[in-house]
């Protein structure tokens, strides 16, 4: 696999969204530190995940900046995109891989260390840990796990760790601190005034 980035932005496309604004404001600064990450609402059509994941991928690739698609694994391999990115209600992670094949980045959630070796195991390349933090972002999820949660999986597992859940740039030290070895964001890019800037915030951040 070639190196991860370590910010991962997540496309927020919920109403008055504009993710590819964001994406062009962050590529710029980010480049190939930067891993995209096309999440669309669970009632979008795949036509509309395409659509996006093809632009995506084609703002993307100037920046070597890779793209995974979350969930949708026939749609990253219809756009080209580096991997994906699969849950507890997505396909598991063996069948993911499959689907992907071995050279694809495949990213998988995790909450703790048991299921975390389990899905490097079956061939997870990075997981998604958290939510480190409350989120307006998702509803359902379980508590955050704070700083110990993300700890206690670092240690676990030989695969980077992307802290995931109201990440901000001020929470990053105690994430990496933790082993965290980068971070996925929604809402620290998407909600922010000034994204180029908020992405070089994260950024230094994740570079200490
Ligand atoms: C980097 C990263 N970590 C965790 C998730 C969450 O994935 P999942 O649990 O499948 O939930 P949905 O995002 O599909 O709602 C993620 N997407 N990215
Ligand atoms: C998809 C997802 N899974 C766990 S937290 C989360 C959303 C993270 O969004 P934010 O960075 O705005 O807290
Ligand atoms: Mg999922």
């Amino acid at each position: 696999m070639p190196s991860l980035g370590r910010l991962h932005l997540i496309t927020d496309t919920r109403p008055g969204c504009d993710p590819l604004a964001v994406l062009r404001a962050a590529l710029p600064v980010a480049r190939a530190e930067l891993v995209v990450q096309v999440r669309v609402a669970d009632d979008a059509t795949d036509r509309e995940a395409y659509e996006l994941a093809r632009r995506v991928v084609a703002l993307c690739r100037p920046y070597g900046a890779a793209c995974l698609v979350n969930d949708r694994l026939h749609v990253a391999l219809a756009v080209d995109a580096a991997g994906g990115h699969v849950g507890a209600d997505d396909l598991p992670v063996a069948a993911a891989r499959h689907v992907l094949g071995t050279a694809a980045v495949l990213g998988v959630t995790a909450r703790e260390p048991r299921g975390a070796a389990e899905a490097v195991a079956a061939g997870a390349s990075y997981l998604g840990v958290g939510p480190c933090h409350a989120t307006a972002t998702k509803a359902g999820l379980p508590d955050p796990i704070g700083p110990p949660g993300v700890r206690a999986v670092a240690e676990a597992v030989d695969v980077p760790v992307i802290a995931i859940g109201g990440v901000t740039a001020a929470r990053v030290p105690a994430l990496r601190a933790a082993g965290a070895y980068g971070a996925a964001v929604v809402g620290a890019l998407s909600q922010a005034v000034d994204p180029a800037r908020a992405t070089a915030e994260l950024l230094g951040a994740l570079a200490c």
